[in-house]
C-alpha cells in the first residue's frame, strides 16, 4: 500500500505513513505469527516491520507450549544445547515473520519489511565476538529482509561498521545518548565507505538505529520526584521538565541525523545508492500513567523514521493516535530542555551511561530466563536420556550454594571457563588443559578410526586385551572394563596398574598370552610403571609366541612423546595420539578411555553419543540454576571451603561400583592442593547417620533399576537425618559416560571455588622424583639406601621420621597403632595404604580394616592399594588439607619379579615407591607411620587386623 492510498485513512496507524513514519512492532510470538494476526497487522494497519529482543524471546518461549513440538522435534534428531536449541527457534520464528513481511519489503523496495534479530547480549561489550555472532547469524537465518540487532555500546560500533562493511541489514540497539548515537551513524557510514571502496554493492544494506526513549524519562523524572519530595529549591522548574527530556532527547538526535544528510561525505555515498541509517524510536511503551498512553509515539512522527511499537500502544494508538509531524515541532524548545536538565543538575550524560549498562545487564537477565525456561523444557524432553541430580542440602548449605551459583551467573563465569579463561582458576596455565570441553565432539568426528580399530581388533581373534598405565591411562579404561565386561565376540579388556611381582604374575596367568593385545597407555610416556610393564610383556609375548610380539603392542600415549619413539622402534602394531590439552585424569573421553573402549568392543557411539548429553548439559548457554554440573561442583566447593565437609562419599550401585575408584583420582588430584581440597571416600560401606562426623557430603551415583536395597535405606537415612546427599541416576550403563563429563566438569568449577589450579598435580611429581632417586640408587649401588625401624614388634617393624617416631612412642606394636590412630581428631581421615596385591582377599581385608577404625575413631576412611594411588588420591594426601592420619602396610615379596635390562626388580620398584611416597608424606610434616610386614603376607595381615583392633 502506497502513500497516495493512504490519505484520508481512518486508521492513525496507517496515517503515520503520510508522515514519512513506518510503524513496526516490537513484539514476536509464534502463536501470533501462525494464526494470521501478523499478516492483520500488516493488511489492515500498515505494519511494516518487526522487532524481538531477549525479553521478547523470554516471554514468547519462556511460558506456555508454543515451541514444544518444534523442540521435541529437533531433539529427536540432534543433541543440542539450551543456547544451540533456543537458536532454532527463534531462527524459524524469525524466518516466518520475514515471509509475512516480505510482500512489505518488496513494496516498499527494501526500505521496510524488515525483521530484527538481536544477538546474543552477552557480546554486548565484545566486538570480535559480535562481529562473528552477527555474520553467522545473518547466514544462519539467510533473509534478505533480515536486520541483525547490535547494541550501540562502545564496543559494539566497530562491530555495526565490520558488519556493514561485510553486507549485513543492521539494527543498532540500546542507544541512550546523543554520542553515543553519533559514533552508531559515522561508524554506518564508514562500513558502507569500506564495502564501496571494495567494489561491492551498497544500494541494499538496510540499517536502524534504535534510539531508546521512554527509560530516560522513567530515569530523569523518577529523580526529579525524589527531588521535589525532599524540597528541593528548583522544585517548579524541575516538575516542568516531568515527561520531556527523552522527547527532547530524541528531537536532537533526529537534528544530528538531517545535519549529517546533508554532509558532502552521505551526498557520495548516497549517489553510490546507499540507503539512509534511519532513527527508530525504541522503549516507546507509556510506563507512567500520568502519561498519554501513545506520548511516545505521537510526539516522534517525523519522515523517515520509524517507532517500533509495543502491542498494547500499538492498539491504543489504533484507537485514539493522532498524527502530525511532531518530530521538527520547536527544535528550539528541546534544545532548552536539555539545557535545563543540565543546569539542574539531573545529568542526562550519566544517565544515558547507566542506562546502557542497566540495559545490557536487563537483556543478560532475560536471556538467562529465556536460556533457563528451555533447558528446563528440554531436561522434560529429553527424560531419562539424561543422567539426573538431586541435591538434599541442609539450610545453611543450601543457601550458601545458591548464592555462590548466583554469582556464578551474574559474573557470567560460566561463559569465561568455556571461554578457556585462566581467571576462572588461578590465571596460570590452566587454559591449555581444558581440551578436555570439546573432546567428544573431536571423538565423535574421528569415530570411524575408532571403528575400524574395534573390528580389525575383533577379526585377529584376540581373547584378551591388557591395559599397562597408571592413574589418567588406566582409572577410566578400568571402569569401562569392570562396568561394561566382555561384550560377545571381543576380548576381554583387563586394566594392570601395579608393580607388585604377585599382582602382575596373577594377570600373566589369567591371559592367553599369545592371544592378547596389550595397550601401553601412557600420556607423558615417561612413567615408570607402563614403561617396566610392556618391557616385561614383551618378553613375555615373545617367549609364548616365539616371535617378536609387534603385531600385538598398540599404544596411546601424547604426540612426540618418548613411548611414540619406543613403539615405532618395535614396531608396534597402531599408535594412537591423547591430546596435549587434556590431563590424565580429564582424558577418558580421548583416546585414553576409547581407544580400550574400542578394542573391548563397546559401541562407542552410544558411549560418546551420551557424553555429548553432558557436554551440552554443562553448556555455557546453560545459565547456571539449570546447570547441573557446575551445581554439582559448587555443592562440592563450597561445602568444603565453607562448611568444612570435604570428605566426599562416593555411594555407587554394585554395576558401576569402580565408578567411584575414577571419581577418586579426579577429586583428589585435581582440588588437593595449597593445603585445600576435597578428599575423597570411596567404597567406604554406609553405616547409620551416628558414625558419621560433620566434615561429609555423601554423592550418590546410582544405577536405575539395579540399586542395592540397603544402599538405598542407608542414603534415604542419611538424608531424614539431614546430611548433605548429591543423588545422580542413570539409567543405563551406558551413561556412564555422561557421568565422566558431568564430574569433570564439576570438579573444574569445585577447582575455582577453591581458588586452586584444578590442572596440576605437584605432589605426584614429587613423589614421581624421589622414587626416581631410589631406583637409581639400587641402580648404582645394588640395594636401595638403608633404612632402621624406629620399633619392631614381633612379624612387624615400624618406619617414621623423628616427630611421627617421637609422638607414637616406641612400645610394643599396640601402643604405637594405638598413639598413631588416637592422633586422628574430628575432621580428620585415615587412610591405609597398603603396598601389596591388591586381589579379592586383601580387599576384603583393608575393607573391615577400615571399617573398624571408622566406627571406633568416628572420622572418614580411605583404603588404597599402592603405587595405584599414587597417581590418584596421592596428590591430596600429600598436597591437600592437612587432616590425614596415614598407615603405610608394606610386606615382604614372596617372590620377585625381574624388570628387562635393569638391574632392579619389580619388588624393589615396589619398595622404593613406597618410600618415596613415605619420604614426602614426612617432608610435608603428614601424621605417617609405616608398618613392615615380615614372613607370609596373608598372617601379617590378619595380625595387623588384630593389632589395630586392639588399638583402637
Ligand atoms: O531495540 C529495539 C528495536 O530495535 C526494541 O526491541 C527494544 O529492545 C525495545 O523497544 C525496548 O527494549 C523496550 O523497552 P522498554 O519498553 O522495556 O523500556
Ligand atoms: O594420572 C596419570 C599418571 O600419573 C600416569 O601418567 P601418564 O599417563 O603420563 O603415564
Amino acid at each position: 500500500m502506497d502513500a497516495e492510498q493512504n490519505k484520508g485513512s481512518t486508521n492513525p496507524l496507517k496515517a503515520l505513513e503520510r508522515f514519512g513514519q513506518s510503524p513496526w512492532l516490537d513484539f514476536i510470538q509464534r502463536s501470533y505469527t501462525a494464526d494470521g494476526s501478523l499478516r492483520k497487522l500488516v493488511d489492515e494497519d500498515g505494519l511494516k516491520g518487526v522487532t524481538s529482543n531477549p525479553a521478547i524471546f523470554e516471554k514468547a518461549m519462556g511460558y506456555g507450549t508454543d515451541y514444544d513440538a518444534q523442540m521435541k522435534e529437533l531433539l529427536a534428531r540432534e543433541t543440542l544445547s539450551a543456547g544451540e536449541l533456543y537458536e532454532k527457534l527463534a531462527v524459524t520464528d524469525i524466518q516466518d515473520a520475514t515471509k509475512v513481511l516480505h510482500p512489505v519489503y518488496v513494496a516498499t523496495k527494501g526500505v521496510d519489511g524488515y525483521v530484527s534479530l538481536e544477538v546474543s547480549p552477552y557480546l554486548a561489550f565484545d566486538t570480535e565476538g559480535t562481529i562473528h555472532e552477527a555474520l553467522r547469524l545473518w547466514k544462519e537465518v539467510d533473509r534478505e529482509n533480515l536486520m541483525i540487532k547490535i547494541p550501540g555500546t562502545r564496543e559494539g560500533a566497530p562491530a555495526v561498521q565490520a558488519a556493514i562493511a561485510e553486507g549485513v541489514n543492521v539494527n543498532v540497539t540500546l542507544l541512550f545518548s546523543l554520542d553515543a548515537y553519533k559514533a552508531v551513524l559515522e561508524a554506518y557510514m564508514a562500513g558502507l565507505e569500506t564495502r564501496h571502496a571494495k567494489g561491492e554493492d551498497i544500494s541494499k544494506i538496510a540499517s536502524v538505529a534504535s534510539f531508546f526513549v521512554s527509560r530516560i524519562d522513567g530515569k530523569i523524572d523518577g529523580e526529579i520526584d525524589a527531588r521535589v519530595a525532599a524540597g528541593d529549591k528548583d522544585a517548579a522548574a524541575l516538575k516542568a521538565l516531568r515527561g520531556k527530556v527523552a522527547i527532547a532527547n530524541a528531537k536532537l538526535a533526529y537534528q544530528h541525523y538531517l545535519d549529517v544528510m546533508k554532509t558532502e561525505r552521505w551526498a557520495k555515498l548516497k549517489a553510490a545508492g546507499a540507503r539512509p541509517q534511519r532513527l527508530l524510536w525504541a522503549s516507546t511503551g507509556t510506563k507512567d500513567k500520568a502519561f498519554s498512553d501513545v506520548l511516545y509515539v505521537e510526539e516522534l512522527i517525523g519522515p523517515e523514521t520509524v517507532n517500533t511499537i509495543p502491542p498494547a500502544t500499538f492498539d491504543a494508538f489504533r484507537d485514539h493516535g493522532t498524527p502530525r509531524e511532531s518530530l521538527t515541532e520547536d527544535v528550539a524548545g528541546a534544545r532548552h530542555v536539555i539545557d535545563e536538565q543540565a543546569r539542574l543538575g539531573l545529568d542526562l550524560g550519566a544517565v544515558t551511561e547507566k542506562l546502557v549498562v542497566e540495559g545490557c545487564a536487563a537483556f543478560v537477565d532475560a536471556f538467562d530466563k529465556l536460556l533457563g525456561a528451555v533447558a528446563a523444557k528440554q531436561k522434560a524432553i529429553l527424560g531419562d536420556k539424561l543422567i539426573a541430580q538431586e541435591a538434599r542440602l541442609p539450610g545453611e548449605l543450601k543457601a550458601a550454594v545458591e548464592a555462590a551459583i548466583e554469582d556464578w551467573r551474574k559474573e557470567g563465569k560460566l561463559r569465561r571457563l568455556w571461554a578457556r579463561d585462566a581467571s576462572v582458576w588461578t590465571g596460570n596455565g590452566e587454559a591449555k588443559w581444558l581440551d578436555w570441553l570439546d573432546v567428544v565432539e573431536d571423538r565423535l568426528a574421528h569415530i570411524a578410526e575408532l571403528e575400524n580399530f574395534s573390528r580389525e581388533v575383533k577379526e585377529r581373534g584376540f581373547t584378551d586385551v591388557l591395559l599397562l598405565g597408571m592413574g589418567g591411562s588406566s582409572l577410566g579404561p578400568e571402569v569401562l572394563a569392570e562396568t561394561f565386561g566382555r561384550q560377545p565376540g571381543f576380548p576381554r579388556l583387563r586394566v594392570l596398574d601395579s608393580t607388585d611381582p604377585q599382582e602382575i604374575a596373577t594377570f600373566e596367568k589369567a591371559i592367553n598370552l599369545k592371544t592378547t593385545l596389550f595397550v601401553v597407555s601412557s600420556k607423558s610416556g615417561a612413567t615408570l610403571e607402563p614403561n617396566i610393564l610392556k618391557a616385561h610383556f614383551r618378553v613375555a609375548a615373545e617367549k609364548a609366541l616365539g616371535h617378536a610380539p609387534d603385531g600385538h603392542f598398540v599404544t596411546v600415549t601424547d604426540p612426540g612423546s618418548q613411548m611414540e619413539e619406543v613403539a615405532r622402534k618395535c614396531s608396534f602394531w597402531k599408535i594412537f595420539h591423547g591430546l596435549g590439552g587434556i590431563g590424565g585424569r580429564f582424558s577418558v573421553l580421548s583416546n585414553f578411555g576409547m581407544v580400550p573402549a574400542a578394542a573391548a568392543g563397546i559401541d562407542l557411539r552410544k558411549l560418546l553419543g551420551s557424553a555429548l548429553y553432558a557436554v551440552k548439559e554443562s553448556a555455557a548457554s546453560v545459565p547456571p540454576a539449570e546447570n547441573a554440573a557446575l551445581q554439582l561442583g559448587v555443592i562440592l566447593g563450597v561445602a568444603a571451603k565453607t562448611f568444612g565437609r570435604d570428605k566426599v562419599t562416593f555411594v555407587t550401585s554394585p554395576a558401576i561400583r569402580d565408578l567411584g575408584a575414577w571419581l577418586e583420582q579426579l577429586l583428589a588430584e585435581s582440588t588437593g592442593k595449597r593445603g585445600r581440597g576435597l578428599i575423597p571416600i570411596d567404597d567406604e560401606t554406609l553405616g547409620g547417620p551416628g558414625v558419621y562426623g560433620k566434615d561429609r557430603v555423601f554423592a550418590y551415583v546410582r544405577l536405575k533399576g539395579a540399586e542395592d536395597a540397603a544402599q538405598e535405606a542407608a542414603i534415604e537415612a542419611l538424608r531424614a537425618a539431614g546430611e548433605p546427599v548429591v543423588t545422580i541416576t542413570l539409567t543405563d550403563t551406558y551413561q556412564v559416560a555422561q557421568a565422566f563429563f558431568h564430574w569433570e566438569f564439576a570438579t573444574a568449577v569445585a577447582g575455582s571455588i577453591l581458588e586452586i589450579d584444578p590442572f596440576d598435580q605437584p605432589d605426584v611429581e614429587a613423589s614421581k622424583v624421589e622414587t626416581r632417586k631410589l631406583t637409581a640408587a639400587f641402580n648404582e649401588t645394588g640395594s636401595l639406601p638403608p633404612e632402621a625401624p624406629f620399633a619392631k614388634d614381633g612379624v612387624f617393624s615400624f618406619y617414621a621420621d623423628d616427630a611421627n617416631a617421637k609422638a607414637v612412642g616406641d612400645g610394643d606394636a599396640v601402643s604405637i597403632l594405638k598413639a598413631h590412630f588416637h592422633r586422628a581428631k574430628a575432621g580428620d581421615y585415615v587412610a591405609l595404604l597398603a603396598y601389596i596385591e591388591r586381589d579379592k582377599t586383601s580387599r576384603s581385608w583393608i575393607q573391615a580394616l577400615r571399617l573398624k577404625l571408622r566406627d571406633a575413631l568416628h572420622v572418614a576412611t580411605a583404603a588404597e592399594f599402592g603405587p595405584r594411588f599414587l597417581h590418584s588420591t596421592g596428590q591430596a594426601y600429600k598436597g591437600g588439607p592437612a587432616s590425614g592420619v596415614f598407615l603405610q602396610v608394606t610386606a615382604d615379596d614372596a617372590a620377585d619379579l625381574p624388570v628387562p635390562d635393569e638391574k632392579f626388580t619389580f619388588g624393589i620398584v615396589k619398595a622404593a615407591q613406597a618410600r618415596g611416597d613415605f619420604d614426602v608424606l614426612s617432608e610435608r610434616g603428614r601424621r605417617a607411620l609405616r608398618v613392615h610386614i615380615s614372613g607370609p603376607l596373608e598372617a601379617g595381615l590378619k595380625a595387623l587386623s588384630e593389632a589395630i583392633g586392639k588399638a583402637v
